[in-house]
């Protein structure tokens, strides 16, 4: 044992009272603190404290401990006044002095670094995110044009609300939106079976029964309901039988309200830009849908007294926001395309000259399939034929006329009002604008709004006098209902947005036409489920103190730090300290 070495050499060549003082150093304390002062003795010069002070240092420790400690002292410290030259050491006991320290420094050495991986391993592991686990949830949105089931993931470990939820699949479902099955409602039910098997691949098996499943109907279920609320029942009774039939964790299936559909659209958008979370200026958002469209925007002007219908009040973390929404049902682009044609077949002609479809464009028409909806049908021509011939002509001015006839812009009891009566708030931008917006704006390359808004115009207006045949010669992967609208489509846009909202040639440009954020839809449905499984908390979560790479990051810089001193006092193990003589 080195120790006994020391020890044993102590006995032997100093005064009896350092033999007795060394006996007492073979406790666990002594042998710590010898090693520490000793490797204190092989600092360099320069980073050792004064003599005085390394005297001081010695005169802290007591006699008994300091007296041996001092034999170890080197040459360069043979002048401070607290060496010791009252032993006599012979050339071969001096060789057996770093043999001395050798097993025991290397014991300690390993224990050391053990410790100090241990230390950090521990750290790191404690503290790292586990390995990624996931939740799901999925809602589908059954809209009057089609329905679309969205599956969101968001970690597991984050309960706490404090995960990012995001869009992880997208299924369209084939075929109408379930409104149009009102008189063959178990084929609703069925038209959902394809995007729920696709479901049951992308959530994992053992994720299955804890999965909420949400379907949210929009405007063509409203319009249904109110036209005919028994169909309405027998299309749910049936989607809901289709979908308990999945191992899912199924919470209902049920029309949501337009003020709903406005706000959760505006939560998603600003949920997604973490724009709630970090108590940013929001961005309002414009929801254009096939039979209704959605404003919602905070503004400084509305504090819900006027008009409280238009109102929601939220608690968000931690902030609290009054938001203007309000749904225009019947002027989506499909249902406000059939009230512009219902105003230009007012006397139920055979032929239909329509300034919103392209030059060359044809096709017979049914009025009974116009005129079947709540939003027209009361207009429907008495003695109007069975068809008639829609024929396209082309002209942007015209267009921009027929489709202004669609909006009421003659009364307002508020302080101001967008159209029909219904107020609106000044307009406070950003906005983000999605759904047919992006898809309509997209196609016709609109989607930059610091091009200036007459010049928008002027392209879409060139673009309405495109013949047809060759607008179907440069989109052949179009759909062809699709294409036939898109003059109709971004005429009413840009009318909707200046004459109906009010928007400038200036707050044009505030508006930013989107389809996804970060990888999610724009769309009501993620914000209608943060909603229903309280993802968004109404106070901001505790934070800690560090972020974990943060955390990781200083318990290693400490660990090293310790190391290297730990290097450092195990000096006397360096090949140049081991060389030098060790005692003078
Ligand atoms: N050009 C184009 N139009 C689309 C596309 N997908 C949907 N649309 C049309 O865009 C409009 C809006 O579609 P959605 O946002 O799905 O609206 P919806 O949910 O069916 O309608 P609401 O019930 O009113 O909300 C409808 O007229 C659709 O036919 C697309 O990929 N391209």
């Amino acid at each position: 044992m080195p120790n006994s070495v020391l020890k044993g050499r102590s006995t032997r060549k100093t005064h009896t009272h350092t033999h007795d003082y060394y006996n007492r150093l073979s406790g666990h304390e002594g042998k710590t603190s010898s090693l520490f002062l000793l490797s204190l003795c092989y600092l360099p010069r320069s980073i050792l404290p004064s003599p005085f002070h390394f005297h001081s240092l010695f005169s802290l420790i007591p006699p008994p401990l300091s007296l041996p400690l001092s034999l170890s002292l080197s040459p360069q410290f043979s002048r401070s006044p607290v060496s010791v030259n009252f032993i006599e050491v012979d050339n071969r006991e001096m060789k057996e002095m770093n043999p001395w320290h050798t097993p025991v420094t290397i014991i300690i050495t390993v224990i050391g670094v053990m410790a100090i991986v241990a230390l950090v391993t521990v750290a790191v592991l404690q503290n790292r995110p586990l390995p990624q686990k996931y939740k799901y949830g999925i809602v589908m949105d059954a809209g009057s044009s089609h329905t679309a089931l969205y599956i969101y993931e968001w970690p597991a470990e984050k309960d706490n609300n404090t995960g990012r939820v995001e869009q992880t699949h997208l299924c369209k479902v084939k075929g109408p939106g379930i409104s149009s099955y009102a008189s063959a409602p178990v084929k609703a039910g069925e038209s959902l079976r394809l995007c729920m098997e696709e479901a049951k691949q992308w959530v994992p098996g053992k994720r299955h029964h804890q999965t909420p499943l949400y379907l949210g109907a929009t405007a063509g279920m409203r319009l249904l309901n109110m036209a005919n609320s028994s169909a309405s029942d027998k299309v749910f009774q049936a989607v809901e039988g289709a979908l308990q039939k999945f191992p899912f964790s199924y919470q209902g299936a049920k029309i949501i309200s337009g003020q709903d559909e406005g706000a959760f659209g505006w939560i998603t958008v600003n949920y997604l830009d973490e724009r709630l979370k970090q108590g940013l200026e929001t961005r309002g958002a414009l929801d254009l849908g096939g039979a209704s469209t959605q404003i919602s925007f905070v503004s400084d002007n509305y504090d819900g007294s006027e008009s409280p219908s238009n109102s929601v009040t939220f608690r968000l973390y931690g902030n609290d926001y009054n938001l203007y929404t309000h749904s225009f049902l019947c002027y989506g682009k499909d249902q406000s395309l059939r009230m512009m044609q219902a105003h230009q077949s007012q006397a139920g002609p055979a032929t239909v000259l329509d300034p919103c479809f392209h030059p060359g464009y044809t096709a017979t028409k049914n009025y009974s399939v116009l005129y079947d909806s709540p939003c027209v049908s009361d207009r429907k021509p008495k003695d109007a034929p069975d068809t008639f011939t829609h024929i396209g002509i082309g002209d942007f001015l015209q267009c921009q006329a027929a489709v202004k006839s669609v909006f009421n812009f003659t009364s307002c009891k508020y302080s101001r009002c967008s159209f029909n009566g219904v107020l609106q708030p000044l307009l406070q931008g950003p906005y983000g604008a999605f759904s047919a917006y992006y898809f309509v704006m997209n196609f016709l390359n609109l989607t930059d709004t610091s091009v200036p808004l007459e010049d928008v115009k002027e392209k879409l207006k060139r673009y309405c006098a495109t013949n047809w045949d060759q607008i179907m010669q440069q989109h052949p992967e179009v759909k062809l209902k699709y294409l036939a609208e898109y003059c109709f489509s971004g005429t009413y846009i840009l009318t909707l947005l200046t004459e109906g909202y009010n928007f400038t040639s200036e707050s044009y440009s505030d508006i930013k036409f989107i389809k996804k954020i970060k990888g999610s839809d724009a769309g009501w449905t993620l914000g209608y489920m943060l909603n229903l499984t309280n993802m968004i908390p109404a106070e901001a979560p505790d934070t800690p103190l560090l972020p974990h790479p943060g955390y990781v990051s200083v318990v290693s810089v400490i660990a090293v730090l310790l190391f290297i001193l730990f290097i450092v006092s195990l000096r006397p193990l360096w090949p140049r300290c081991s060389k030098q003589p060790q005692i003078v």
